[in-house]
């Protein structure tokens, strides 16, 4: 019988389309004894989509403060991924993108030959955001990226638009990839079968980690690592430029912070974090136009003791946002 390998199925799309959605619903649809790890990487500094997660039994590794193809953190990505291969051994490895990423050079790095064929399958989703991919997809080269490498699209949010919008986003993701294939959808729910096969699960196939003498060393690892980083054909610079936020601060309540929110700088794309008030947490989400604020429920581990938002914005500089905090009268920390 040949050695069990790791299928690795790659979400990407646009920041806020709808991945974290897309992947809560894809948990709870995949058979409960299957080994299965997911992969979280945020482009902001600090990781507000860990506590997303709905499912508080779930094996996550997380990389935030940059795209896992881009030079920022690559390194740590490689790395990541030569652990997952020989000592987490999973059936499936899941990985959410960063929002901004570019997913071009995934195929190469997976089935690098530091991996020695562990990683046998790759499949790529692309999330849309319906309400949203026309007007980003104008200013922002990383979803024309994202559509160029994907398999499949999950055309989401179908809710906020109609019909004609739905067809003109399908036209432009069809101009840059003749075979996409879409399925429309609100809040990513999407019958996982219907985008991927998964293995069917059985705990005595699974793999025993590598024995630490067939592990490269730490400094084999780091020249593969450099190797990796210095191929001249690899797009390992970020394919637009952002920055990201991270404002916290202790006292307040949601109405204290929802002028802010009314007025953010209007090149703020994405902005996301939780604000406790009365010891309850609540979810902000900023996408686009619009944002929420709602209680949160979730389950995962949630640090309670303080507010934190992170913006992600064109315009590299923060005073304008950290002005509106303290016009509020909120004391940044
Ligand atoms: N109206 C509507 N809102 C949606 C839908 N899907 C997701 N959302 C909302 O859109 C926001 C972003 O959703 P996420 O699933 O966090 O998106 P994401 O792509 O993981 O976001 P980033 O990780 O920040 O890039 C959240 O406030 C969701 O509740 C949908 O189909 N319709």
């Amino acid at each position: 019988m040949s050695e069990p390998g790791t299928q690795v199925f790659l979400i990407s799309g646009f920041l806020g389309s709808g991945k974290t959605s897309f992947l809560n619903h894809m948990l709870k649809d995949t058979p409960p004894d299957l080994k299965l790890l997911v992969l979280m990487n945020e482009f902001g500094e600090e990781s507000i989509d860990g506590a997303l997660v709905e499912d508080p039994e779930l094996e996550m590794l997380e990389i935030s403060k940059g795209s896992i193809f881009c030079a920022c953190v690559k390194g740590d990505f490689i790395k990541a991924l030569y652990q997952i291969a020989f000592v987490i051994k999973p059936e499936v490895l899941v990985i959410e993108a960063s929002g901004v990423a570019n997913p071009t050079d995934i195929g190469r790095d997976l089935f690098n030959p530091i991996y020695k064929g562990v990683y046998k399958t790759l499949e790529k989703v692309c999330v849309i955001d319906a309400a949203n991919f026309l007007e980003q997809y104008e200013v922002f080269t990383a979803l024309e990226k994202q559509v160029e490498a994907a398999d499949n699209f999950i055309v989401n949010k179908t809710d906020l638009v109609d019909v004609p919008t739905i067809d003109s986003v399908k036209e432009v993701v069809l101009r840059h990839n003749p075979k996409a294939k879409f399925v429309e959808t609100t809040y990513g729910r999407v019958s996982v079968a219907d985008l991927i096969s998964l293995p069917a699960s059985s705990s005595s196939r699974l793999a025993k980690p590598a024995d630490k003498s067939e592990l490269l060393s730490d400094t084999a690892l780091e020249e593969a690592v450099d190797r990796i980083l210095e191929d001249e054909a690899a797009q390992v610079t970020p394919p637009d430029r952002l920055i990201s936020i991270t404002c916290r601060w202790h006292s307040g309540s949601v109405e204290d912070f929802r002028p802010i929110a009314d007025k953010l700088p209007a090149d703020v794309v994405r902005a996301k974090g939780f604000i406790i008030q009365d010891g309850r947490p609540y979810l902000y989400s900023h996408v686009g136009h619009s944002y929420d604020i709602e209680p949160f429920d979730g389950s995962r581990l949630l640090d309670r003791s303080v507010n934190r938002v992170v913006f992600i914005r064109r315009e590299f500089q923060e005073d304008d946002i950290r002005s509106l905090f303290a016009e509020q009268g909120l004391n940044l920390v």
